[in-house]
């Protein structure tokens, strides 16, 4: 007979491949009601940008449709509101760090395409440049020297080609070096992430300055980060500065998703062929080493380069950089599914003063 049980048995066979488990284990499946042979259900995933849920949606129908009784089958995608899976911020529900270990890598160029590319695949999205020293995501982004509003006390971030941008750089006026101490870094930061007003996000990127310094610190100790990706180029030089990344996101606990390795090849443009400009496979050892994935290999592609100086992101554009890019966004979207079930993002919190010394990780100069 066809009833309640018999089409959640059949829709048990669908196995969530990140989660290893089955998506009526898992909770995806909602609102189910059969009437008159027509069987209707919603698969609630975690995430609007799940990278498989056409498979899910195809696979439901299959096997569903192929119960004895069944003249119909009607499956509605959707996705678990922001707010449930909260980061404490209210209303985001994934925040990402895209770090580097030095500058000129390509770190912001792949926070603003991640960040384009997750928008495209379904998912709210924010970004907050943190990188105050070389602030260039509003450039990429086609919004520079569009200023930062505030209203009722709170920030109000641009919006950018459909994503929700703050830059710490847009409240430094161009012209002006940015010679800040520990502590006003810090202030700074807290006062960014406390009192900016994103709305419902289903991932804030947070594009952070290069290397390991005061502004990293910051960020990891006031926001829930789900994990950390780690931008780099195969050349051994900045491989020696990646593990310095890596080592930083162990020591504040934050997960780390996985490794970009950009201007991974060129291809040229006369036959073809790729050329590995800066060697190849130091990621996949760093991969090996620190048990997480190479989330993809970004090539070196004038295009990437005109795309950003244009305000025009290359994601937005067709081709096998947009691709590249997608590729990214899909990894990271189930890496974040996963690491965040074995260790749930929380902030590390500001060491107290005590005995053992002040803000030990903080290097604040002292009065003089
Ligand atoms: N895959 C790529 N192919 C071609 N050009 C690239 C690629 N990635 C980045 N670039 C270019 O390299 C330069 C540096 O990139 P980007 O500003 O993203 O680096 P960064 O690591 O964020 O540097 P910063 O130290 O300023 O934070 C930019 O001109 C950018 O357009």
């Amino acid at each position: 007979m066809l009833d309640t049980a018999t089409v959640l048995q059949a829709l048990s066979t669908i196995v969530d491949p990140d989660f290893k488990k089955d998506i009526v284990e898992l909770g995806f499946v909602r609102d189910l009601k059969i009437e008159d042979g027509v069987v209707s259900f919603t698969i609630r995933l975690t995430t609007p940008a799940c990278p498989i849920k056409d498979q899910f949606k195809r696979q439901a129908e299959e096997a569903v449709g192929a119960l004895p009784g069944v003249r119909e089958v009607r499956v509605t995608m959707g996705a678990a509101p922001a707010v449930e899976v909260s980061t404490g911020i209210p209303g985001v529900a994934h925040i990402v760090a895209v770090i580097a270990g030095k500058g000129g890598v390509g770190k912001s160029t792949t926070a603003v395409n991640l960040a384009v590319a997750l928008m495209q695949m379904g998912a709210k999205v924010g970004l907050f440049d943190a990188d105050a020293f070389g602030p260039n995501t509003p450039r990429m982004l086609g919004v520079r020297g569009v200023p930062l509003r505030t209203q009722g006390g709170k920030i109000v971030p641009i919006e950018a080609q459909g994503i929700k941008l703050v830059s710490i750089g847009s409240a430094i006026p161009e012209d002006q070096p940015v010679v800040w101490r520990g502590s006003l870094q810090h202030g700074f930061v807290r006062d960014f992430t406390q009192k900016t007003e994103w709305g419902e996000l289903d991932y804030l990127v947070v594009d952070m300055p290069p290397g390991t310094g005061d502004i990293p610190l910051s960020v990891m100790q006031l926001l829930p980060l789900s994990g950390a990706l780690v931008v780099g180029t195969p050349q051994e030089v900045a491989l020696e500065d990646v593990r310095r990344g890596v080592t930083m996101l162990n020591k504040m606990n934050v997960n780390l998703l996985g490794f970009v390795e950009n201007m991974s090849y060129l291809v040229c443009p006369k036959c073809g062929e790729e050329i590995d400009v800066f060697g190849k496979g130091g990621m996949d050892a760093f991969a090996e080493t620190f048990g997480a994935p190479v989330l993809a290999r970004i090539p070196m592609d004038v295009n990437i380069r005109k795309g950003s100086d244009a305000g025009l992101p290359a994601a937005f554009q067709e081709g096998p950089v947009a691709e590249a890019y997608k590729e990214l966004a899909a990894a990271v979207v189930q890496r974040v599914a996963v690491v965040e079930k074995e260790n749930p993002p929380k902030a590390a919190g500001v060491p107290q003063a005590g005995p053992g010394g002040n803000q030990p990780f903080l290097n604040v100069p002292k009065k003089n």
